[in-house]
């Protein structure tokens, strides 16, 4: 073999790599305003979103057809068919390139299923990263965040991680300043929810009044970016917790009001469902404060399991 045709060595994430790891981290919807539902079927909504220190990873390898596989405590609650969104995260990829998506995709998967906290999303956005590499497609940012947003409202955000506020169904990111470390706490549940349900209970509960077109709270986001969890407790108290989901979610898994009341009890500053849920987060006031809210959280009986993670977490990368 001429030299030429020798593939240089050089590091994971070069055209000679034949295999890349990324990893994503999952969030947590600080606060999560939602309008009325469009014709489309979404909901524009402003989604303060705040990456946290939860990941998955994922590994591309070279191989001749596409493959995915799963490990971790939940593997098997995850699809590995094309409706895995890192499958499809790699079709786009390459459909935009005209090549094969010829790819062993493998999801060591730390981020609760279903749960509320974009595990699938983070999936979508490593796997686009990661087979960018693999294959040295070498995208620019605005087109991978192009076929982010095809793949779903909160992947672009799982690409790009930090705090942002997503417009729109959430596609549309403006990056927010955020100081950390916050110390978060997730409460696990069994079982997941599905977000189409939830939007679809918040229209339910929604259907006797009128629903305003959503905003941010300037007092939740100066506080996301002066790193204070009490004054961001306090913004939260203001605008009912935050999340015009949680009542939706509620009324779907009514258990999660003891997860919830169990975490105030335990000492959290701020109690809200992540997202569509069912996960509980919660506001601890510093790093051993997080740490007893989730043995208190893991003693009461009112959830599977429960998680300490830093904010904000950066948004997806290659680490291997
Ligand atoms: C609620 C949120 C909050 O960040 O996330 P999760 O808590 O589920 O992780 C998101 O809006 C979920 O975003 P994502 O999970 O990407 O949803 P998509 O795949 O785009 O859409 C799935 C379905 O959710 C509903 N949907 C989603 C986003 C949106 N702005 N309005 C909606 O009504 C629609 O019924 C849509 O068909
Ligand atoms: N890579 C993936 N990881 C987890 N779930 C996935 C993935 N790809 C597709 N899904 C599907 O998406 C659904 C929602 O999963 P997930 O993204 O973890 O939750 P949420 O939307 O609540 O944040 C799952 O029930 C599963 O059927």
């Amino acid at each position: 073999m001429t030299s030429g045709s020798t593939p240089p060595a050089g590091p994971a994430g070069s055209a000679a790599a034949r295999s890349v790891t990324v990893r994503v981290p999952a969030k947590v919807n600080v606060q999560l305003a939602v309008g009325p539902p469009r014709p489309d079927g979404f909901h524009d909504l402003a989604n303060v979103f705040l990456a946290v220190g939860l990941y998955d990873e994922v590994t591309a390898t070279a191989a001749d057809e596409l493959r995915v596989t799963v490990s971790g405590p939940d593997a098997a609650a995850v699809p590995t068919d094309t409706s895995n969104l890192a499958a499809r995260a790699a079709q786009l990829l390459a459909a935009r390139h005209g090549r094969e998506p010829h790819v062993h995709l493998h999801i060591a998967k730390d981020i609760p299923v279903a749960g509320g906290m974009a595990g699938g999303s983070a999936d979508g956005a490593g796997a686009l990263l990661a087979c960018d590499a693999l294959w040295g497609t070498r995208t620019g940012t605005d087109e991978l965040l192009r076929i982010c947003a095809e793949l779903g409202s909160d992947v672009p955000f799982s690409l790009v991680g930090g705090a942002a506020l997503g417009r729109g169904r959430g596609e549309q990111l403006t990056a927010l300043a955020a100081k950390g470390p916050l110390y978060w706490v997730f409460a696990v549940a069994d079982g997941g929810l599905s977000t189409p349900e939830v939007y679809g209970e918040f229209d339910r509960l929604a259907a006797d009044r009128a629903v305003p077109d959503p905003d941010p709270s300037p007092a939740v986001l100066d506080a996301l970016g002066s790193g204070d969890p009490t004054a961001l407790a306090a913004a939260l108290a203001a605008i009912a917790g935050g999340n015009d989901l949680q009542p939706a979610a509620l009324s779907l898994r009514p258990s999660l009001a003891g997860t919830l009341a169990a975490g105030t009890a335990a000492g959290a500053l701020a109690a809200l469902v992540s997202g569509s849920g069912p996960t509980c987060a919660f506001l601890a006031p510093d790093e051993p404060a997080a740490t007893e809210i989730a043995t208190a959280l893991e003693t009461s009986g009112t959830c599977r399991k429960a998680r300490v993670a830093q904010a904000p977490a950066p948004g997806a990368s290659v680490v291997s």
